[in-house]
């Protein structure tokens, strides 16, 4: 709701009240309309002022709403009233004002910021674009090149930045409501003639044809297939090429059909989704609401590797004090130059102060032993991490949590090497550490509840979305992820080369297809990995090279490592790059020939395999497994699953995540083509559907947020 008060006697106050950021629900679009017509027709009150309670201007349009039917007064004409309005309305910036929130200002005749408020237009995120006008005024006020930056990116400015821009009119630095009051006083009986934004002429730069053309090429660049952005640079071209009552029409056709569009519902869902995963439980019982982390305030990393560094960065950066230590002298002062170059780069980017004395650098493990946190990042190797555990134990203070930085090893079998399992947990970061945004925590059935609070807690400290996931080879990301290699695999085999496959996958929005991704990351990862699980059999020919354990398996990634071929870092793998490190992928004709050779070996005859083929066995395999980890309660709902695959894996974000997208294509069809490819390659059991998937199938298609009801919550453990 929004309600109405008087000040100082001539000034009429709306105050907005949705917490926890006022957005603009149908009750406080009814609130603003009842009280702009109660304060224009006091004849005490000469001017009005808007802001909104508990420090906070709009959050824009009630995103929740957009999925039911729209019920009270639409914004548009809301903003309408309140531009044409006979006294001056002032709006009182404060913590934020974005999207509607930011065209509910536009509306108003002046804008006054709080210098620490943030405003923009970040509808593009949503799959949407600013439908109450944001497109038409926005660039009559500040010009098309800034408004197609705002508009197209959805990033926030800050108050100074809008002040320059010209999108306030003034910023305090003092109580910004009490500043709208005295400026409302000021300007009371003024003319508004010049005020109203929608009567200005949009500025045409000259070179205005150039300007949409290198706008559209940005956001092709970058939008790998998401509709918004483009639809948003059509509808400012639309605020210089009509007049503002044809531009408004034409603001609002696309807008309609970016509403109407699955990418909107996906982004949505994924908007909900990403705040969803704090509220994290775990599948014996423990929950974020019941469970009270530790504070930490001195942290500790053990190995500066690629990895190490980057955690002690994002810790550093977090404001914890840092013991960071590497055994061996040489690598130690090579981790610190590197330090130090990462936090200088990211304090200039950022515009921070340099985090250097956060630091305390040491050769010997004991230097931890006052850390209230220390994460292990030394080599993916089991018993090298059994003997750091074993240290930790004996040295860490009583209470002090140990976390591992592994990608799929056993968090128990740790746990066991030390004196208090409880306080054990994962902690998987994605690489870069101080760059990327995904945490898996990952606990064991020992770990504490209080153990996984406090990762959750220090994840977000980070700046990182953490996820809570159960322990099992490979956890979520990676457990899921062998199954899609594994497709990619078994297609090569039958007769795709590795650039098709990564062209359907980049078709479909990954950055970078499976290929690509795996000479990025290098080959010999997964072979390590292969050959710790035994997989990795002496080469051998016939059919039997072709099976482990029963099963199909391709060897065709050993194949690649025996040959040195590791990926961009040997110059080689599955393209061929100019030199070792390069990072352009060229189709490289040695592979196809050894493809070639392999199948002739193998009694394998190629085939044509279209699109579809490409993209359901490798998707559906993945889902798959999605579906089997929500089965085993390693992962508590789909939601968890779709940050994890949006921010880890690179999944495009405007198809919600693995979970929403089957739950888009049809459980049912997911199942049938499941059912169809494993009738065709009876020995490949990822292609086998999971008792889960089968029964939310089977239920017809339940709506995502309703799968939790149906998933069969694991017995207690606790
Ligand atoms: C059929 C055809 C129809 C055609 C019709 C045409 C005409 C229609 C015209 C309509 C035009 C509408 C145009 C306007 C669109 C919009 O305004 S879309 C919304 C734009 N705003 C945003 O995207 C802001 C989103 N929010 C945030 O970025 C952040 O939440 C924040 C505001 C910066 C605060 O961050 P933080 O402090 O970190 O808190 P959070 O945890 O993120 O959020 C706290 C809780 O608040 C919920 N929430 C936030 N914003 C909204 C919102 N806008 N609506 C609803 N709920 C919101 C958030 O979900 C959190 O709650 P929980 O999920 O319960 O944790």
């Amino acid at each position: 709701m929004a309600f109405y008060s008087r000040v100082s006697g001539s000034v009429g106050m709306i105050t907005l009240q949705n917490p926890p950021v006022n957005a603009l629900s149908a009750a406080v679009r009814q609130g603003i309309v009842d009280t702009m017509h109660r304060a224009l027709s006091e004849p005490e009150v000469k001017s009005v002022v808007i802001c909104g309670q508990n420090g906070k201007f709009c959050g824009g349009a009630d995103i929740r709403e957009f999925g039911a039917t729209m019920a009270g007064p639409p914004l548009v004409p809301m903003v309408h009233l309140i531009e044409a309005a006979s006294k001056p309305v002032v709006a009182a910036i404060e913590g934020i004002a974005l999207g509607g929130g930011l065209e509910l200002a536009l509306s108003c005749h002046y804008r006054i910021a709080h210098s620490k408020a943030r405003l923009g237009f970040p509808e593009v995120a949503l799959g949407l674009l600013p439908g109450a006008g944001g497109t038409q005024r926005l660039p009559r006020l500040v010009g098309v090149p800034a408004a197609l930056d705002l508009i197209t990116t959805g990033r926030h400015v800050t108050a100074a930045e809008a002040r320059q821009l010209g999108i306030v009119d003034e910023v305090t630095e003092l109580n910004a409501v009490d500043a709208a009051v005295k400026f409302a006083q000021s300007v009371a009986g003024k003319s508004l003639d010049a005020r109203r934004i929608s009567t200005y002429p949009c500025p045409r730069p000259p070179d205005l044809d150039a300007i949409f053309e290198r706008a559209m090429q940005q956001v092709r660049r970058s939008s790998r297939g998401a509709i918004a952005p483009g639809t948003c640079v059509q509808a400012v071209h639309a605020a210089v090429t009509l007049p503002y009552a044809k531009g408004m029409e034409r603001e609002r056709e696309l807008f309609s059909v970016l509403f109407n569009s699955g990418q909107a519902r996906a982004l949505q869902y994924y908007f909900f989704a990403q705040r969803a995963v704090s509220r994290w439980s775990t599948a014996n019982g423990a929950r974020w609401d019941t469970s009270k982390p530790r504070p930490v305030r001195k942290a500790a990393v053990i190995g500066l590797g690629t990895m190490g560094r980057g955690i002690t960065v994002s810790l550093a950066q977090a404001g914890f004090t840092v013991v960071a230590v590497e055994t061996q002298e040489k690598q130690l002062s090579e981790a610190k130059q590197g330090v130090s170059g990462m936090l200088e780069r990211g304090a200039k980017r950022r515009g921070v102060p340099l985090a250097h004395d956060k630091i305390k650098y040491s050769c010997s493990v004991q230097a931890v032993a006052d850390a209230d946190l220390v994460i292990e990042a030394v080599f993916e190797d089991m018993a090298l991490k059994k003997t750091v555990f074993q240290q930790l134990s004996a040295i860490c203070k009583p209470g002090a949590l140990l976390c591992t930085n592994t990608s799929g090893l056993d968090i128990d079998e740790l746990a066991s090497q030390t004196q208090s399992p409880e306080l054990v947990v994962g902690m998987h970061f994605f690489a870069p550490a101080h760059v990327m945004q995904l945490l898996e925590v990952v606990y064991g059935p020992r770990s504490s509840p209080e153990a996984v609070a406090t990762a959750m807690q220090v994840g977000k400290k980070m700046g990182k979305v953490s996820v809570a996931v159960g322990n099992c080879r490979g956890f979520v990301g990676n457990r899921m992820l062998k199954q899609y290699l594994e497709q990619a695999f078994f297609l090569l085999e039958e007769g795709a080369t590795p650039e098709q496959v990564d062209q359907v996958l980049e078709e479909f929005g990954f950055a970078m297809g499976v290929f690509k991704v795996s000479d990025l990351s290098g080959l010999d990862v997964g072979w390590k990995v292969r050959k710790a699980d035994g997989l990795v059999s002496p080469a051998s020919t016939g059919t039997s090279a072709r099976i482990r354990g029963g099963s199909r398996y391709s060897p065709l990634g050993d194949l690649l490592c025996e040959r040195g071929r590791f990926g961009q870092k040997t110059g080689k793998g599955w393209y061929q790059y100019d030199k070792p490190g390069g990072r352009v992928a060229k189709v490289d004709p040695w592979l196809h020939g050894f493809l070639e050779d392999y199948r002739a070996q193998h009694g394998l005859v190629a085939r044509r395999i279209d699109h579809q083929e490409v993209l359901e066995r490798c998707l559906y395999t993945l889902i798959n497994e999605g579906f089997q980890i929500l089965q085993d309660g390693i992962a508590a709902g789909p939601e968890d699953i779709d940050v994890i695959y949006v921010l880890g894996y690179g999944w495009p974000r405007h198809r919600g995540g693995p979970m929403f997208y089957a739950s888009q294509v049809g459980l049912d069809k997911v199942v049938e083509r499941l059912e169809h490819y494993q009738q065709i390659h009876p020995d490949v059991p990822g292609l086998q559907p999971s008792r889960l998937l089968r029964k939310l199938a089977a239920i017809n298609n339940p709506a995502i947020h309703k799968w939790r009801e149906v998933i069969q919550k694991p017995r207690s453990q606790l």
